[in-house]
């Protein structure tokens, strides 16, 4: 379903005249498919977000390309309705001008529904993610940071994509309500039957959540491995970040 081949990244590194260039992806190839759900891990900087924002066709790989069900994901076409995202920071990726009945009215417009199907649908969305319809009214700043990551979810899965990318979407939740929304993504998850790709520095997160895990670093794919065999990674790096979980 999501085809990434050979893809490469350049940043320019330094001020406006400089030519230097950092290389921040390397040769990265892998598929996805569909209900699948890939963990990306990797420390800071080693370009998991680079690589998400590759696949939401909101930058393009200076080298290789990304084809989601057969064309290439710039074209915005492929991507419409079909791939939704999930960022950290809730807070700043919804309008705090919108109530959250219009934060996921917004992709529900896609689909062209009479107002009462979409008022039905935004009641059984809220529902689905946890949360009573006395939510539709309130504003971003009064939810709490696992409410308000309820509602980017609800919104996520709204125009039922086949694919939602989640970069660091549970990674400032604390601990309890952390586990909830991934529990909440597992049940999304049957419920619709997407595939998610869950880019994370938490491994264990990752290994709660995912089928197969990715592991990147500085910009190559170290290994990837089903959820099964994590224990048998071949690499140090690797063994290293399961030790992480096992300590
Ligand atoms: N728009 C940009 N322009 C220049 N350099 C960038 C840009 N975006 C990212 N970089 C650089 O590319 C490298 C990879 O960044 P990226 O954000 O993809 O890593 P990451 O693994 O997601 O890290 P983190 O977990 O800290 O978000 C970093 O060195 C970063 O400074």
């Amino acid at each position: 379903m999501l085809s990434v081949k050979g893809v490469e990244k350049f940043y320019k590194k330094g001020g406006f005249f400089s030519r230097e260039r950092q290389h921040v992806l390397k040769n990265i190839s892998f598929e996805c498919s569909q209900g699948e759900c890939l963990g990306v891990i990797g420390e800071s900087g080693s370009g998991k977000s680079t690589l998400g924002r590759l696949i939401l066709g909101i930058e393009q790989p200076d080298q290789g390309e990304i084809r989601f069900e057969g064309a290439n994901v710039t074209g915005r076409r492929a991507r419409s309705g079909s791939i939704s995202a999930v960022f950290q920071d809730y807070t700043s990726s919804m309008n705090p001008f919108f109530t959250v009945e219009e934060v996921i009215k917004e992709p529900l417009r896609l689909l062209k529904m009479s107002k009462q199907d979409m008022h039905d649908k935004i009641d059984v969305l809220l529902n689905q993610v946890g949360l009573s319809p006395s939510y539709r009214p309130k504003y971003p700043h009064e939810l709490s940071g696992g409410e308000a990551q309820r509602v980017s979810l609800a919104r996520a899965v709204a125009a039922e994509p086949k694919l939602i990318l989640l970069d660091e979407a549970v990674s400032s939740l604390d601990g309890s309500v952390q586990l909830q929304v991934l529990d909440l993504l597992k049940s999304l998850r049957r419920i619709y039957g997407m595939s998610y790709i869950f880019i994370t520095h938490d491994i264990q997160a990752a290994a709660y959540l995912c089928d197969t895990v990715m592991i990147i670093r500085d910009g190559q794919i170290e290994e990837k491995v089903r959820i099964e065999q994590l224990k048998d990674v071949q690499s140090a790096y690797a063994k290293k970040l399961l030790q992480m979980i096992i300590a």
